[in-house]
């Protein structure tokens, strides 16, 4: 939101977890100034509009909008937004970036549930085109209007979809996951070779496995545990994918999923 010229508040609980989020955004300027899309310049102003704090209230008293996006869970999303609440301006809208969770839920935390919207991003934001948009049941049609042209000015395409489990993106992505996990399971080919197959027959830009482990598997099983709870069964995950989490085999994060990242990349045995 910086390179399109917006004032950014970085927020976070420690000095810290904001580098670390600079240290991010550094990487990211740096990967475009490299291929040459966005100039030297460019990126010095992007980051002379970014200002980090770790106190919420001081970050937020002054602002016309917030995204937040604070790891996937109800409980800490709803005392975020019931202090967003107290510590904004009443006009402010106050946007989710969360990948399933009910925006309307979150919005009950909040004496503005109009003014509550999910603002979804992917990963990586600057590269990637979609934000869906998130319609909460009391969501106003200006409050769309507003993430429409945040995201317009930003340089997304947008959909504005009802608010239910997974929206359209992680419910359609679960989907396409399970089943390829459930390929894996009967020994149909190996995690390398669906990955293969996904990415050049389908045009995926990554194969279930590699997304899998660049998303962490402890998440992909939060929320396969969501859709089985909106949609049965079907969502239900294999077994491999539960006891690799058990193991503490999370993906790129710890080091090991479904590959070995410790190593030259190795496929760990996941057979029956
Ligand atoms: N990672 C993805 O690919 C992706 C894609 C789309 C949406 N999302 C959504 O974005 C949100 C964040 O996901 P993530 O993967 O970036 O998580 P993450 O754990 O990598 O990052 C969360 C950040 O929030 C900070 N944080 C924690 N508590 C906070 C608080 N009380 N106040 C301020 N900051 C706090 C953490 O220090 C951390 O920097 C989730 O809702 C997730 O579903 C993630």
């Amino acid at each position: 939101l910086a390179t399109p010229g917006y004032q950014v508040h970085l927020c976070d609980v420690s000095e810290e977890a904001l580098n670390k989020g600079f240290a991010g955004i550094e990487k990211s300027l740096a990967r475009f100034i490299k291929a040459k899309h966005l100039s030297e310049q460019d990126a010095e102003d992007a980051r002379s509009r970014i200002t980090g704090f770790t106190e919420l209230e001081k970050a937020v008293s002054d602002v016309d909008l917030v995204v937040e996006a604070v790891p996937e869970n109800m409980e800490l999303k709803k005392r975020i937004f019931y202090d967003l609440d107290r510590f904004t301006k009443p006009e402010v809208i106050l946007a989710t970036n969360t990948s399933e969770l009910s925006v309307t839920a979150i919005a009950s935390a909040t004496k503005r549930p109009r003014s509550v919207v999910g603002m979804h991003w992917f990963n990586p934001p600057p590269v990637m085109r979609l934000v869906e948009i998130v319609r909460g049941v009391d969501t106003s049609e200006e409050a769309i209007e507003v993430i429409k042209k945040v995201s317009e000015r930003a340089g997304k395409e947008t959909v504005v979809v009802k608010d239910v489990q997974g929206f359209v993106t992680s419910r359609a992505i679960s989907a396409h996951m399970m089943e390829c996990m459930k390929i894996l399971e009967e020994g149909v080919a190996s995690a390398e070779d669906i990955d293969k197959a996904i990415r050049l027959g389908l045009n995926y830009p990554m194969g279930p496995f590699e997304l899998a482990d660049y998303v962490g598997l402890d998440t992909m099983l939060f929320a396969s545990e969501g859709m089985v709870e909106a949609y049965g069964d079907r969502f239900r995950v294999p077994q491999t994918l539960r006891k690799l989490v058990e193991a503490g085999h999370l993906g790129r994060k710890s080091g090991k999923g479904f590959y070995d990242y410790t190593k030259e990349r190795e496929t760990v045995s996941v057979k029956k």
